[in-house]
């Protein structure tokens, strides 16, 4: 049974009624500079270590910079160790960073902490006003007096505000995940040092930490509050269309393993023809795609749950029709609109729009078909969709190739340039695997032949970002 996805209709086909804050540029056949974001923000995070400050950082730099928005992340572990090492090749005494350095005993260690905390917030702040949006400042601030001193320094700047953001954690097994990551992730502080002492002083760093740990009790200030990376989110006095968002991102996530599956559609009978756009249906191989696809998804998830997403044009439904699972179909997820394009083949299009085809080659992310759409639109319509995305478990996307280009561009980072040639080949079934920073990739290519659509750039050396994960071509599992 197929049911319509009621929140995927309020993003509706017009960018203009899209809900974003910066116009969207590229009208008609002109690629216009984009007009960014006037917001300037310092989101300071809050948090004893090992409570997932730098995960929740990272995970909302990858989200705002899909938005396009201009974020960066000022770690201030990062900035000591780079000291040190300076200090250290000029011949200076190697610094002792063992737990002894995070004492609040340690009166002269004491200092010097504040001292890089200040200096990454200044660095930030100067960074804001070049043009930044959202710097987030990836540190501890566990004290009062440290977020004093971090809201007094915002205050002197016009035009820049300050949130707080707490990371609670009371899960031992989350703070178990955490503390292996450090151990194990090769992280520099430990790099001379073995797993089990590098394990037991990272522990009495957090001991140090929880000695003088005090919770944002500050009523005055804008903050959230997040328990358990996504259990529960606690909001006060957050502002305005960024900071909701920022809120509304935090309130949808989860640990909770899982498996993200994107297939586009089998081969159409529009691809076969070379025809953009449409609405056919499925070609006798896109059928034959649509009968395997099944098997490959069982044998890669076994008994798990899992509901499968497709636009509402037919060439998805008909790919997902024999899919044992409960379905979806979302407008959100419909193709990239060409507008006066739509149903011509790239050749057609050259002859009766010659400047638009060279426009389009110019600044694929950024052109918007006449009457039609860009990619840029397409991000901004599948927000919701990403929003949903990272609160379900186990997806399954049946998509095409401008829209899985985008949802994949969000989940390996990927520049907004290269994202319009990202390969979405036909027939493959892409699975992503979320891990603490960014996702596993595997691709599975099924043996039934189809037209290849990609359209590389013309004239480009690499016509490809690189690929991230292992491709296996699925022949069934005997
Ligand atoms: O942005 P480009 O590279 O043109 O790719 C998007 C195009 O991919 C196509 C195939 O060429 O997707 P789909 O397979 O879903 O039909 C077109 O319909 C769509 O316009």
């Amino acid at each position: 049974m197929l049911k319509q996805f009621d929140q995927s209709t309020a993003m509706s086909r017009n960018p203009s009624q899209a809900a974003t804050p910066r116009s969207v540029v590229g009208i008609g056949n002109k690629v216009a500079k984009p007009d960014y974001s006037e917001a300037k923000i310092v989101l300071a995070m809050v948090g004893l270590p090992a409570r997932g400050k730098s995960y929740l950082s990272n995970k909302l730099m990858r989200y705002l910079k899909w938005l396009e928005y201009d974020v960066k992340v000022f770690n201030v572990g990062q900035l000591r160790r780079s000291r040190a090492r300076q200090k250290a090749l000029q011949g200076g005494q190697k610094e002792d960073h063992t737990a002894q350095y995070f004492s609040h005993n340690n009166a002269e260690a004491t200092k010097l902490r504040d001292q890089l905390a200040e200096d990454s917030l200044e660095m930030l702040i100067q960074w804001l006003k070049q043009g930044g949006n959202v710097g987030i400042h990836d540190a501890t601030n566990s004290t009062l007096s440290r977020r004093a001193k971090i809201e007094q320094r915002v205050a002197k700047e016009k035009g820049i505000v300050v949130i707080f953001l707490e990371s609670v954690c009371d899960d031992p097994a989350v703070i178990a995940a955490n503390v292996a990551l450090k151990v194990s992730s090769g992280d520099p502080d430990y790099k001379d040092t073995s797993p089990e002492d590098a394990r037991r002083d990272f522990l009495r760093r957090i001991k140090e930490y929880e000695a003088v740990y005090e919770t944002i009790t500050e009523s005055h200030l804008s903050h959230l509050r997040i328990r358990n990376v996504g259990d529960q989110v606690t909001l006060s006095h957050i502002h305005g269309y960024l900071q909701s968002r920022i809120a509304f991102y935090l309130m949808n996530l989860h640990l909770k393993p899982r498996s993200i599956f994107f297939s586009r559609h089998g081969e159409s009978q529009f691809n076969v023809e070379g025809k953009i756009g449409g609405d056919s249906p499925l070609s006798e191989r896109g059928l034959k795609y649509a009968r395997a696809l099944p098997a490959l998804i069982t044998d890669n998830i076994g008994d798990a749950p899992l509901t499968v997403w497709t636009s509402t044009l037919q060439r998805t439904i008909q790919t997902a029709q024999y899919l044992p699972y409960n379905k979806l179909t979302w407008k959100s997820l419909d193709e990239l609109d060409a507008g006066v394009c739509d149903g011509m083949t790239y050749e057609e299009i050259e002859q009766a729009y010659p400047e638009d085809f060279a426009n389009r080659d110019q600044d694929k992310f950024n052109y918007r078909y006449r009457g039609g759409e860009s990619y840029r639109d397409v991000v901004v319509r599948l927000e919701p969709v990403i929003m949903e995305l990272e609160r379900q478990e186990n997806i399954l996307i049946i998509g095409h190739q401008a829209i899985l280009r985008c949802l994949y561009a969000y989940f390996h980072n990927l520049p907004h340039a290269d994202l319009p040639y990202i390969k979405i080949p036909l027939h493959t079934v892409i699975k992503l695997t979320p891990k603490a920073y960014g996702c596993d990739e595997e691709r599975y290519t099924l043996p039934i032949g189809a037209v290849d659509t990609h359209r590389p750039k013309p004239g480009a050396q690499t016509q490809q970002p690189a690929l991230v994960g292992i491709t296996r071509e699925y022949y069934g599992e005997n």
